[in-house]
């Protein structure tokens, strides 16, 4: 079927129809097929093996690429279900990717995308990774088919001409007003941010710590707008985003939540870095311990330390001679780290990028090293400068499992292979996916 294109830029072939086969998934949140003149289609809302109507939402007549919405399913997937929440539709909400697959399949599209990532940027099988290419929920996810964890402690909301509080469409700056978002913790959705008129706001992020009643919401007002009077239904902080720097100040209340995990309290400041599952924390702790297996006296890095999670609880298995040095570029982040490692006296923080403070603290040798970078991972200067440090096993948590694959045929151009490989389901319903994999140095010889 080929629809007559709508009213549209001159080229464009958005509101184009075509029916198609769906073909595998892809990093991101789609799967791919194509159109009968070759042009590649990204998918969204579909699932591989599936029949179905596919229109295009952007691209133009001649583009290598163009990305779609199924807005008809002419043959299911086995995998597919009615999507639970109502705005996880083509053209509405852009937050879910898998609404409309069962949960145990959306794990099995998040592990098919490692694999091909791994295989085409690292050129590693699974089992060449040490990995069973399984992706495991956090504890408590696994739900029935059509119920939804509500796992989500950091929301944020963008708020429409009108004041409603709701959610960006995908890839798009418009707004889709929301009554409640599923995928919401409990404590966040306690706050009724949805039901308040936010008129005056660009945005309004909601934070509900994990193991302390901490609540906090962060305004950010439109250009000369006042902020309103916050009236929410549970006791909250308020942060306020100033027009003219950016930065995040304290209106009323606390300027920090606490975080619980691994036995410990984190103070996190606004603006700071914490994981959003509440079982992320722990779980990612206990993956990097059980894969580093940290000796009493050793000396470890953890590299983009944020508050000082990992270095703490390395701090807490290293014993008194032990050491731990931890580097983060955001200034609030290394504050509240030092804080909650004051207790630790061989605990360092150091603040600036990884890339530029390692090399200058002179360190050449260490037992251990954890990195946990953003989206974009570490990159080859930094692989390279963490391959000469003869550590005895590197751990590396990853949200992006294609940064990852790049950065691990780096290590391996530096003499570490991996290990072990484990992957955690810590945003369900999304593509995002985290991944922690265990590198050693490869053996002389072999
Ligand atoms: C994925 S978070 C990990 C934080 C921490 N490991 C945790 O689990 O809570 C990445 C952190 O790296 C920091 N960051 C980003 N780029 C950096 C860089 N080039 N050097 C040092 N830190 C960086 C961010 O501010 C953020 O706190």
């Amino acid at each position: 079927m080929q629809a007559e294109p709508k009213k549209t830029p001159a080229g464009s072939l958005v509101g184009q129809e075509y029916e198609v086969e769906v073909g595998p998934v892809a990093h991101g949140g789609h799967c791919i097929s194509r159109t009968d003149a070759g042009q590649v289609l990204f998918v969204r809302h579909a699932l591989p093996g599936e029949r179905v109507v596919a229109r295009v939402t952007e691209g133009e007549e001649g583009a290598r690429f163009l990305r779609a919405d199924a807005v008809e399913v002419l043959e299911a997937s086995k995998d597919r279900i009615e999507a639970p929440c109502p705005y996880a539709r083509p053209g509405r909400c852009g937050g879910c990717d898998w609404q409309h697959a069962k949960p145990g399949a959306q794990r099995r599209l998040k592990g098919e995308v490692i694999t091909e990532q791994l295989k085409r940027l690292a050129g590693l099988t699974p089992e060449e990774a040490g990995w069973d290419g399984t992706v495991m929920p956090a504890e408590g996810d696994k739900l029935p088919a059509g119920e939804v964890p509500s796992w989500r402690t950091r929301v944020q909301y963008a708020v429409d001409e009108d004041g409603n509080a709701g959610l960006r469409r995908h890839r798009s700056h418009e707004v889709e007003p929301i009554e409640h978002c599923m995928i919401a913790a409990d404590g966040i959705s306690e706050l009724g941010i949805e039901q308040r008129d936010w008129s005056g706001m660009a945005s309004v992020e909601a934070i509900a710590a994990t193991g302390s009643q901490d609540r906090m919401v962060i305004l950010e007002p439109k250009p000369g707008a006042r902020l309103p009077l916050v009236e929410l239904d549970k006791p909250v902080s308020v942060m306020r985003v100033e027009e003219h720097d950016g930065g995040i100040h304290r209106v009323h209340g606390r300027a920090f939540v606490r975080e619980r995990a691994d036995g410990r309290t984190h103070r996190v400041g606004s603006g700071g870095f914490w994981q959003v599952h509440p079982m992320a924390a722990d779980t990612l702790v206990k993956a990097v311990m059980q894969g580093l297996l940290p000796r009493k006296g050793d000396m470890a890095l953890d590299l983009y330390c944020g508050v000082g999670l990992f270095a703490g609880a390395l701090a807490d298995r290293l014993g008194d001679k032990g050491a731990v040095l931890g580097i983060e570029s955001g200034k609030r982040a290394v504050e509240d780290a030092r804080h909650n490692l004051a207790a630790f006296d061989r605990v360092r923080i150091e603040q600036g990028k990884v890339e530029t403070v390692l090399p200058r603290t002179g360190i050449t040798e260490v037992d251990l090293i954890v990195l946990d970078p953003p989206r974009a991972g570490a990159g080859k200067k930094t692989v390279q400068h963490l391959s000469g440090l003869g550590a005895r096993k590197i751990a590396y948590v990853a949200c992006d499992p294609a940064a990852l694959a790049r950065d691990l045929a780096y290590f391996r151009e530096g003499g570490y292979r991996v290990r072990t490989l484990r992957a955690f389901d810590l945003f369900p319903m999304t593509h995002h996916v985290e991944c922690v994999a265990i590198l050693e140095p490869v053996a002389k010889g072999t």
